[in-house]
């Protein structure tokens, strides 16, 4: 891959400030020349904007390392397919951003400006189309919801079983659609390892103002049909048989939950500690699943953890602090996902501590964190589904 970096990294540094700016001009040129684009996008383009220029910045960041880049490109050309993205399309969206680019960055572009994005748009494409053509997993699952457990106020569980089968590594994360909510895709952690089965399970907290998880947790019944995307997510159970220390804050336990289910499953037996935070005592909203593990896995230590609450009888603080009062993890697979600035906040703390940063593990896609506390994700449904749940309804 010989592309030239530098011009396309001094032009991008010039749009990046007016991100917002250039990705409305991104759009508005895209469904002016195909106005059949507009229909693949929610009503609300705030979403897809914003990720526009989490892409870009991305792929800008990997130009120096063309292994990273294409493996990012190819992930995202494979998860395009539930969008119905087509060759086309891409030919379409590469004109928007070019035109774009040359907009903004007017004040140092030239040619080989121009010279230098086109080969790399048609790069990039080239490794989304064919990433894309050569999956053979289904671009999405319908899915049925055969349970939902309303745990406490805001969270429930529900359990899922696709359509056909799907396979995921136990810590990765789904896109799911709900019929109240076409072309409007959240991210949510599969809380369980592989079944015989195939269930899933999604912990799911109604965030204020969250369309996809207020319809999930409110809304939603056993029979109804969710629409799921492609499992993505690099997070994955640890290869070594050391002991794990694992920091779950708050619905954070979902992918936690798969990957100790997967080591106690794979019979190995490390000594699990499971420090589960929570802000009220009414938010430990497994107990009794987690109990029933720990009585079947006596090496796996359980300890709830509460952090707003000053008449909680237990063990009370913020995660990071807790985490830091006991002697030493520097021994440890750390697993630690929930709130970002828990997350940052604990990863910080382990590391002053001494444990290497190649045995933390937590959800690191930042286009993931993004989705949840902005549940408006971009674009796009099949319209077999959007045709059943019309008909349905
Ligand atoms: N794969 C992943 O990484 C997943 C991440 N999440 C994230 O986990 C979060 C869960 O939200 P809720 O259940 O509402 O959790 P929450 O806001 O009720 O907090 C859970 C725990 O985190 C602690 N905490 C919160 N903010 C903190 C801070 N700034 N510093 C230190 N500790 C802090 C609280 O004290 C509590 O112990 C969401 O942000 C969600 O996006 C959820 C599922 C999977």
């Amino acid at each position: 891959m010989s592309l030239n970096a530098r011009l396309i990294k001094e032009s991008f540094a010039l749009v990046e400030p007016v991100a917002g700016r250039a990705s409305a001009y991104f759009y508005g040129l895209l469904f002016a020349h195909r106005p059949s684009l507009r229909g693949m996008f929610p009503p609300d383009m705030a979403a897809p904007r914003g990720r526009l220029f989490d892409v870009l910045r991305r792929v800008v960041r990997e130009l120096d390392s063309p292994e990273g880049l294409t493996s990012y490109l190819a992930g995202l050309g494979r998860d395009q397919r539930r969008y119905g993205f087509s060759p086309e399309h891409h030919t379409a969206a590469g004109a928007a951003l070019l035109a774009t680019m040359r907009r903004f960055a007017a004040r140092i572009w030239t040619e080989e400006t121009e010279a230098a994005w086109s080969e790399a748009y048609a790069m990039a494409s080239r490794i989304m189309i064919d990433a894309a053509a050569a999956e053979t997993t289904p671009p999405w699952w319908l899915a049925e919801v055969t349970g939902h457990e309303a745990r406490c106020r805001d969270i429930a569980v529900l359990t899922l079983r696709p359509s056909q089968r799907m396979d995921f590594v136990p810590g990765q994360h789904v896109p799911v659609q709900t019929a109240r909510w076409p072309r409007v895709w959240r991210r949510f952690s599969i809380a369980n390892a592989p079944r015989a089965d195939g269930t899933l399970r999604l912990h799911v907290r109604a965030v204020p103002g969250g369309w996809v998880s207020s319809a999930l947790v409110r809304h939603t019944r056993p029979g109804d049909q969710l629409l799921l995307g492609p499992p993505a997510g690099t997070m994955a159970p640890p290869e070594s048989d050391r002991d794990l220390l694992c920091v779950a804050g708050g619905t954070g336990l979902a992918p936690i939950k798969a990957v100790m289910e997967h080591v106690i499953a794979s019979g190995r037996r490390p000594n699990i500690h499971l420090l589960f935070g929570v802000r009220h005592a009414g938010d430990l909203y497994d107990m009794p699943d987690l109990t029933r593990l720990a009585a079947g896995f006596p090496w796996l230590r359980v300890l709830p953890v509460v952090s707003d609450d000053p008449a909680y009888q237990g063990l009370r603080g913020r995660l990071p602090d807790v985490v830091d009062a006991f002697p030493s993890w520097t021994g440890h697979e750390v697993y630690v996902c929930g709130p970002p600035p828990m997350v940052d906040a604990t990863v910080r703390r382990l590391r002053r501590s001494g444990v290497p940063l190649a045995r933390i593990h937590r959800d690191a896609d930042p286009e993931r964190d993004r989705d949840r506390s902005d549940p408006t994700e971009t674009a796009g449904t099949p319209d077999r589904f959007l045709a059943g749940f019309e008909s349905k309804t």
